[in-house]
């Protein structure tokens, strides 16, 4: 059940029912193939919709309400398939590379419009059904009705397109050499030969799973209501640009641990009388519940997210869940009373078992509590740091500094093949579990800070830190520039960029690269199978070392 963070409410069962049976007609009508036929968007989608279509747009070579033939030409990182009318630039949702589609324009914008997916008229060689039943429904995967060597290839050459387009790198695919798009805007005090004389930035093949299916350790599953279930309370996922919520227990990239642990969770809540939480009036009690399985151990951890702290029937529950869900080593409750659309309150507290469960990472113990971020799928986690750790190219000696370290997955991964690391994190509670997980694994040369790392590493610098690996992992918006120029002041001899976002990497990739670095490799490695998320491991050489 992988969900939108935002937002929860009512199942609005009228509206629903109608709207599937929309769905339905326009299925049966264009042969089931195309996918999303009713145009759903995404929620950020619509509301750039509604915009956009206020004003007609003169000029444009489309209008909404037009219907035209598109090839597909692209995929956007949400999915959406990506085509050209007279050079005008229209997103199809539920088209990929290579179909041949009638779409019908619903919204327009001066440099872009969205079209719903209307006929498909040829359908691409990789076109696949998609193998979950509520795909065309349900918003949390895009890529299912995609042949999974499609998403892989796609995934390289957007890593590829991002680096030569908006870094102007040059990039090599093996024996395909991408020239940079534009190279001759590099800054005039840009360090080594010229971008364009420099050696081309290799892009691996993705490194994807061999069974991309049931790999997620983490489900959080909106809690609603609906007259049609016997108890009332339902729970699964929010419909595609909506907030209403459709009940499901069987999700294709959840850990099956996971889906057992929610079926029980809904079933003891219908059991015994609770309500869920009404997004509307801001009355009800259960708002989300969220699930964790440690693959490694097989311990479970059980959040209930509630409007307020009198949780009703606390020890019956407690009781049920333990019977009930195998391995459960951990039962909280986070009272999270906001009227806003996110998903934890501020106050966790322990109804039964620990406050955290246990899970590896190679040989690396990790303490996660009910909060913590931490990687959604172990088996590519490992390979994602494994290619972290070979660019590192650590011989035991060095100094490494980790930014944005989390609760210190990637500084405590390489500790143990360096002589000290130093992990910076903004969020405090994460900087508390690394140090736990720290001593957990015995680990005595690791110091964390907590602060920007864009403020801590002047100060790391100002106290004689000198680092001959700087590893960054930020959200994705990438790298702050003050970091980015610490970074090239401590000059350390590599840098590893751990990056969830292709464009802001290459945007950060070219400033390291004319204050004095060269790519050596980039890795992209499928985190995320069927859905748009693309993450990538650079490895970064000074030029005179
Ligand atoms: C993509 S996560 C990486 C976490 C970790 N490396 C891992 O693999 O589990 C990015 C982290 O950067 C943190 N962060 C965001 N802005 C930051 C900043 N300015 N300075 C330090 N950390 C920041 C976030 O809280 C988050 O934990």
């Amino acid at each position: 059940m992988v969900l939108p963070e935002i937002g929860e409410s009512r199942l609005k069962d009228r509206k629903q029912g109608k709207g599937r049976e929309r769905q339905q007609a326009d299925r049966n009508r264009h042969g089931g193939k195309g996918g999303f036929a009713t145009g759903a968007g995404s929620a950020r989608g619509r509301g750039g919709e509604r915009r956009q279509q206020a004003a007609a747009i003169a000029g444009l070579p489309v209008q909404v309400g037009d219907r035209v033939d598109v090839e597909i030409i692209g995929l956007t990182h949400e999915g959406e398939g990506v085509g050209r009318v007279e050079g005008y630039t229209l997103f199809v949702r539920g088209a990929v590379p290579g179909d041949r589609v009638r779409a019908e324009v619903s919204s327009v914008g001066k440099s872009f419009g969205r079209a719903r997916l209307a006929e498909l008229l040829e359908a691409s060689a990789d076109r696949i059904a998609a193998p979950c039943a509520i795909y065309e429904l349900c918003g949390g995967c895009q890529l299912q009705h995609w042949d999974y060597a499609a998403q892989l290839r796609w995934k390289r050459q957007l890593v590829a397109d991002n680096l030569a387009r908006i870094g102007k790198l040059p990039v090599a695919m093996g024996d395909v050499e991408l020239a940079a798009t534009d190279t001759s805007d590099a800054s005039a005090d840009s360090v080594g030969p010229p971008p364009a004389t420099r050696p081309p930035v290799l892009v691996h093949p993705t490194i994807g799973m061999d069974e991309p299916w049931r790999y997620r350790n983490k489900a959080q599953v909106p809690i609603g209501m609906s007259a049609s279930v016997e108890g009332g309370l339902i729970g699964g996922f929010f419909e595609q640009g909506s907030h209403d919520i459709v009940d499901m227990d069987v999700c294709l990239i959840q850990q099956e641990p996971n889906e057992e642990t929610v079926r029980v969770v809904k079933r003891i809540a219908r059991s015994l009388g609770w309500s869920s939480y009404d997004r509307g009036t801001g009355r009800g009690l259960l708002r989300h519940v969220v699930v964790r399985h440690a693959e490694a151990t097989g311990e479970r951890m059980v959040v209930l997210i509630t409007n307020g702290r009198d949780l009703p029937h606390e020890d019956e529950l407690v009781a049920l869940v333990r019977e009930q869900v195998p391995g459960v080593a951990s039962i909280c409750q986070n009272v999270n009373t906001s009227r806003a659309s996110i998903v934890f309150g501020d106050e966790t507290r322990v109804l039964w078992g620990r406050d955290v469960i246990y899970d590896e990472i190679g040989d690396i113990r990790f303490a996660i509590s009910a909060r913590s971020f931490f990687q959604v799928n172990p088996q590519q986690t490992e390979r994602l740091y494994g290619a972290a750790l070979k660019y590192a190219a650590l011989t035991g000696g060095e100094t490494v500094i980790d930014a944005y370290c989390g609760i210190g997955t990637i500084t405590l991964f390489l500790a143990r093949h360096a002589r000290r690391v130093y992990g910076v994190e903004i969020v405090p509670e994460a900087i508390e579990d690394a140090r736990r997980n720290a001593s957990l694994n015995g680990i005595a040369n690791a110091d964390f800070a907590v602060g920007a790392a864009e403020d801590v590493l002047p100060r790391w610098q100002a106290g004689g830190v000198s680092p001959d690996v700087i590893v960054v992992d930020p959200p994705r918006k990438g790298c702050d520039p003050r970091l980015l120029d610490t970074m090239l002041q401590l000059r350390p001899q590599r840098i590893v960029y751990v990056s969830c976002n292709p464009s802001t990497l290459a945007r950060d990739l070219r400033v390291l690269e004319d204050g004095g670095y060269r790519r050596v490799e980039a890795q992209p490695v499928d985190m995320f199978p069927h859905t748009g998320h693309v993450e990538c491991v650079i490895g970064m050489q000074r030029i005179d070392t």
